[in-house]
């Protein structure tokens, strides 16, 4: 029998531990080893303490770790202020140990949502948690089950004093890049969700726009996965560095042992989400943010999986497409239009995040965000660097676009967004993602919008009135009248 297969035991040293992690699932268990391989001294619970105990059993050799049978014993073992970590499912999961936790903490304590919780719930949970005197950070995390061991991103929102007890434990267990910690307080309360939400939704958009990349080569291109990995792969040398297209080699290369085709192949075409993507997209209408990429990568996957439906138009309009032979176009151009379009969902999320941030007061400074982005999460980047330096030197450009570096790498790609968006409309092959963007710059770019229709379409039906380019004012026609225009209000 070794060290490891030894039955743990409870605390048998009150205040021994200087984090405690309740929630022991992928990313709690591994984050929990990570402060334990740090040197911290780590307390772990779980609501079904079998999980804990085989933390403490498998991994207890990596450092001090001890098992808390019960969220009393968990409270039991920390030093004070006690700092306690939840990471369970987000939600009515979170709600029930924060209830659970309240009793037993005293006033100064530190509860930390390392969930993905929805900002409006960490604002409503930091504000009940202050009625007892108790401190609550909301911090994002991202880099999923190795991350969590290895470094994660990590985007904490919190009050200053607050992140004074968590902070320098979670900037030493984060991702490092030229020894900065990718985790750095974003703002109070509800910040960090926020920014975690939309760290989310641009994922979303990275997502779909490789699926849409790999749907093009395969559809207008005729490559099969394992050619298209090593595209990918290519790429991944490239301007378009990333985890996700370097895990998208990987899959795409992946053979599937029982039919020994390509996995991709027999993996259900149908995306899933757990709220993030739906929660961006549900704060842009709230903040009148148009997010049109991580708007369509939302919805591709709603689409996705309403596979009744999907049957049901089919079967009604074929899948023929009368125009012809697709056009081809060059891989090259690919990699362009993925570039430009990852520019412009990395805009969007964040002229998201300064909406945000200006309606609740948080004070987010933009240019952190790209930098704690550049290792540790899912969506790390080469990109991110450049983004943070842009940002940097214009703290106060109306948009990322809008910076000189992004205005030139956007106006040089958008010539193959074009030509790739032209193939695959023309080709029948879904592109919402890039064909949004492609819009979204388009209208951004032109001299006068079709808006000025609709504002006069509105006052036809509904007198709301206009405004004019040549006088200030409100204007309104009498359109059922004389259809004379008098100044209102
Ligand atoms: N998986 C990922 O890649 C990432 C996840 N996150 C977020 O981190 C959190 C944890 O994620 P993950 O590790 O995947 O685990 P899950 O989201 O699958 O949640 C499972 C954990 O939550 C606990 N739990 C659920 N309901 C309750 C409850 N009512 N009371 C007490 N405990 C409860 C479970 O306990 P039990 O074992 O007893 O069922 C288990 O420990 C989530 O908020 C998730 O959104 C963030 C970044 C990445
Ligand atoms: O936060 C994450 C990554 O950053 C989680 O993996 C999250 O579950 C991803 O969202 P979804 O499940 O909706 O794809």
């Amino acid at each position: 029998m070794t060290d490891s297969d030894a039955a743990p035991t409870p605390s048998t040293s009150p205040g021994h531990a200087q984090v405690g992690v309740t929630g022991m699932a992928v990313m709690g268990r591994n984050l929990a080893r990570n402060f334990a391989r740090h040197g911290f001294r780590v307390a772990v619970h779980n609501r079904t303490t079998s999980k804990a105990e085989a933390v403490v059993r498998e991994f207890g050799h990596e450092g001090d770790l001890t098992l808390a049978r019960s969220l009393e014993e968990l409270v039991a073992a920390l030093e004070r202020p006690r700092r306690v970590i939840v990471m369970v499912a987000a939600g009515p999961g979170t709600d029930a140990v924060i209830d659970e936790l309240v009793p037993l903490l005293d006033p100064g304590d530190v509860v930390a949502d390392a969930g993905n919780a929805h900002w409006r719930d960490t604002v409503r949970r930091h504000d009940a948690l202050a009625e007892h005197g108790i401190r609550f950070a909301g911090v994002g995390v991202s880099g999923g089950e190795v991350g969590a061991l290895e470094g994660p991103s990590v985007m904490p929102g919190a009050d200053a004093d607050t992140y004074a007890e968590i902070g320098p434990f979670l900037e030493v267990v984060s991702a490092h890049v030229d020894d900065e910690p990718c985790c750095t307080l974003v703002g109070p309360d509800g910040a960090g969700h926020f920014v975690k939400m939309v760290h989310n939704g641009i994922e979303y958009a990275d997502m779909q726009l490789i699926a849409e990349g790999y749907d093009l080569m395969r559809r207008l291109l005729g490559m099969e996965p394992a050619a298209a990995a090593e595209v990918f792969r290519e790429w991944d040398g490239t301007e378009l560095e990333s985890y996700l297209v370097g895990i998208t080699a990987e899959v795409l290369a992946q053979s599937d042992a029982g039919t020994a085709g390509p996995l991709v192949d027999v993996i259900r075409d149908a995306a899933e989400q757990k709220g993030t993507g739906r929660w961006t997209v549900q704060s842009a209408l709230d903040l009148g943010v148009p997010v049109t990429g991580i708007a369509e990568a939302t919805m591709a996957r709603a689409l996705s999986g309403d596979t009744a439906r999907r049957a049901a138009v089919r079967d009604a309009l074929g899948d023929q497409d009368p125009a012809g032979p697709p056009a081809r176009v060059p891989t090259d151009d690919l990699r362009q239009a993925l570039y430009a379009a990852k520019v412009v969902s990395y805009a969007q999320g964040l002229d998201l995040v300064r909406a945000g941030s200006a309606e609740q007061c948080w004070d987010v400074e933009l240019a952190e965000l790209p930098r704690i982005w550049r290792d540790g999460c899912i969506i790390r980047a080469r990109l991110l660097a450049d983004i943070t330096e842009a940002l940097e030197r214009h703290p106060d450009a109306p948009s990322l676009l809008a910076t000189p570096t992004f205005a030139r790498a956007v106006t040089e790609r958008l010539p193959a967004l074009r030509r790739v968006v032209g193939a695959a409309v023309q080709g029948g092959v879904p592109v919402p993602v890039l064909s949004a963007v492609l819009a979204y710059l388009d209208a951004l770019r032109a001299e006068r919008l079709p808006a000025a229709l609709v504002q006069g379409l509105r006052d036809y039906f509904g007198a709301h009135t206009y405004e004019r380019v040549d006088r200030p004012g409100s204007f309104h026609t009498a359109w059922a009248a004389d259809r004379t225009e008098v100044e209102a209000g």
